[in-house]
């Protein structure tokens, strides 16, 4: 679903990416941890084509959408055909980007009604069904600001699975949120993942990267240090790296 071969990116004189191989295949749930600053938002934006890589390939969907070498560009996608891969990507954010003039099914339905074409009625019967999913069924009707944060970000993830995408990411989704209303955020995420959606989080959560994740990556100073089955990794790291990050997550 997602390969990367030796991708780099730079912005200006900083090199944030420096040649990140990484592969998520369907249905696998791929979690990041790493350091503040050390590159995670960065190689996620550059999936959801938010970012162009300097260097190295990228394939999203088995489609390669980047290759580049020594700032030659040996392959590139067109914008409408970027457009197209953007709609099956579902991204949430730190921050829940609501619309803060729009109830909650509103900004569910507003994607599907207003990219796909869905009928009104029909996107708005989805997005009421996706916040049933969400344990938001009750919450439909009200407004961001008269939702808790984790209620808000539930409503952000009912949102990006309104456009049906075949891969989610999920930059950093509960480090905003209050600690007593992460438990009902991750227990949605849980659930895509059994249901079996291919999915890239970066996260501070280890209870949620060791239990949930089929695969747990290091991202230090913008390259993989470690990578593999996150219990074994979290309880056995091989790289003195890991292990002084370990220490002060766990
Ligand atoms: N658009 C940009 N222009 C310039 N520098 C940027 C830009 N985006 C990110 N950076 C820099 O790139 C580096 C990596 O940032 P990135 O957000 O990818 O890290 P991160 O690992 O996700 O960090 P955090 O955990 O704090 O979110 C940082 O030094 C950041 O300041």
């Amino acid at each position: 679903m997602v390969k990367a071969e030796r991708v780099r990116k730079r912005f200006g004189h900083l090199e944030v990416l420096k040649g990140i191989d990484l592969e998520v295949t369907p249905r696998e749930v791929l979690c990041v941890i790493g350091p503040s600053g050390s590159g995670k938002s960065t190689f996620l934006r550059c999936v959801n084509h938010l970012e162009k890589i300097d260097a190295g390939r990228l394939w999203v969907d088995g489609q390669l959408v980047g290759y580049r070498q020594r700032g030659e560009v040996l392959h590139e996608l067109k914008e409408s055909e970027i457009a197209a891969q953007r709609r099956d990507i579902g991204m949430v954010f730190q921050r829940f980007n609501l619309f803060p003039h729009m109830t909650a099914t509103q900004n569910v339905m507003e994607a599907p009604n207003r990219v796909k074409g869905l009928g009104r009625k029909d996107a708005e019967s989805l997005a009421r069904d996706l916040l049933g999913r969400v344990g938001l069924g009750d919450k439909a009707d009200s407004y961001p600001a008269q939702l808790s944060g984790g209620q808000q970000q539930r409503v952000a993830i009912a949102r990006a699975l309104a456009m049906e995408p075949k891969l989610m990411l999920f930059d950093e989704p509960t480090s905003a949120l209050d600690p007593e209303l992460v438990g009902e955020v991750l227990d949605v995420m849980k659930q895509l993942a059994l249901d079996g959606m291919t999915m890239l989080v970066v996260t501070h959560e280890m209870g949620f990267a060791r239990e949930v994740g089929d695969t747990l990556a290091f991202v230090d100073d913008g390259a993989i240090v470690e990578i593999g089955p996150p219990r074994e990794l979290i309880a056995n790291p091989q790289h003195a790296r890991t292990k002084a990050f370990l220490s002060k997550v766990l």
